[in-house]
């Protein structure tokens, strides 16, 4: 049985496509972002003027395309390192590099079978079906203009890997160690993430999955798993073996009526402060690099919430560029390559939930508005 670290065949795949959020880069191109990322979803507008000033505050400037621009570097120089011969093609679903034109661009080269790692860890409409249906919004743009038609599979969940969990741990005690000394004991963790509406978390993860239709869905329970070993981790290094965590979350948008995912970030620093926490350490474990939400939500919104309470705070960086990630990247694509030659394969995973398969099933992380086509699907 083949070991995804001792793999070097990337066939059937000729490329890697790195799909992403995509954000804007300068001030002129905040509305119209924020124009493409709410089309049809009724989001009210008092929500979308705030989260403007979210991005004026930082000169219109998203760090998440500065972010993705050095993971691609990061997994050119792995793959160049390891005697990889796949090009690494770049396209957003809400801004430029657009999906499609990276699309047009991978076919124009001649490639036709492309592997593509959405920049989405977990399972939930927003960050896996969404991707599948802007792959077949962009494949169906390239069959209207006549071009070569290309297969793109997506690479499975990533959350459970060691390339994105050990990071994390080596984050979370290093934000433990910016605290005074005589705090870090007794400091507690807060895993944040985008909280999504309960119906979509309840709705997420594979028919099939024991976690779908329970409170959270499989949506929550992989963030549960995520920061389970995390924690664990951190209670083996530090030797703390009883440190409060929970799994909290952050950027809640929609209408006040409809209920989402809670508690949110800084209810629960407001919570911890009045039980006389010590102090917490933010762990942003559902966001794969800092994304807008974590440069306002985390460092901009929370911390002056948590100075206002006097509860001293640190926040764990994001996994983004670190070379560990991108050997992770590295060994799914191998992985799913040889899958797809029918070979068998050990896949690498931790925890008790298990590996997500490598095609969603139909009624996967379904649309909560209307069903419509995605690609890369079983
Ligand atoms: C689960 C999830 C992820 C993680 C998975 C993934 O990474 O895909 C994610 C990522 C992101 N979300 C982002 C930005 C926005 N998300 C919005 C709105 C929404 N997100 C949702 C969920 C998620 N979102 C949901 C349920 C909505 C409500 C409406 C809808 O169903 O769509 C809105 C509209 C205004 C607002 O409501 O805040 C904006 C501007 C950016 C870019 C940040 C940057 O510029 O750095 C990134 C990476
Ligand atoms: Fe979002």
């Amino acid at each position: 049985m083949a070991d995804a670290q001792t793999l070097t065949d990337p066939a059937p795949y000729d490329a890697l496509l790195l799909l992403s959020f995509g954000g804007p880069e300068g001030p002129e191109e905040v509305v119209p972002f924020l124009e493409n990322v709410t089309r049809g979803r009724g989001i009210p507008k008092e929500r979308l003027t705030e989260v403007g000033k979210h991005y004026f505050l930082f000169g219109g400037i998203s760090p998440i395309n500065e972010q993705n621009r050095e993971l691609l570097a990061a997994l050119r120089e792995d793959f160049a390192g390891h005697g990889l011969d796949l090009p690494v093609y770049w396209g957003n679903r809400n801004w430029a590099p657009y999906l499609v034109d990276a699309l047009r661009e991978l076919a124009e080269d001649g490639h036709r079978r492309v592997a593509v790692l959405a920049t989405s860890a977990y399972a939930g409409y927003s960050g896996c079906r969404q991707y599948r249906e802007n792959l077949a919004d962009a494949l169906a743009v390239l069959a209207e203009e006549g071009r070569p038609e290309l297969t793109v599979d997506k690479l499975r969940h990533f959350y459970d890997h060691p390339g994105f969990v050990r990071p994390m741990i080596d984050a979370t005690l290093a934000a433990l160690a910016e605290l005074p000394a005589e705090l870090r004991d007794r400091a507690e963790l807060a895993f944040t993430t985008h909280s999504i509406p309960t119906s979509m978390a309840e709705a997420s993860g594979a028919p099939d999955d024991p976690a779908r239709g329970t409170p959270g869905g499989a949506y929550v329970a992989q963030h549960l798993q995520v920061a389970g070993l995390i924690a664990d981790a951190v209670a083996e290094a530090t030797g703390v073996a009883d440190r409060p965590w929970q799994l909290v979350y952050q950027s809640r948008s929609g209408a006040p009526h409809v209920p989402w995912l809670e508690p949110d970030i800084c209810d629960h620093l407001t919570d911890r402060q009045k039980a006389d926490a010590a102090a917490v350490v933010m762990v942003p474990i559902g966001f794969v690099s800092d994304h807008m939400e974590v440069k306002y939500d985390l460092d901009t919104e929370a911390v002056a919430k948590a100075a206002e309470l006097g509860l001293p705070v640190t926040r764990a960086a994001t996994v983004g560029a670190d070379p560990r990630f991108a050997a992770a990247v590295r060994e799914l694509v191998l992985e799913r390559a040889a899958v797809e030659r029918g070979e068998p394969v050990t896949r690498c995973g931790l925890g008790a939930l298990g590996t997500t398969r490598d095609r969603c099933p139909a009624d996967c992380c379904p649309n909560p508005r209307a069903p419509r086509p995605a690609a890369a699907g079983a």
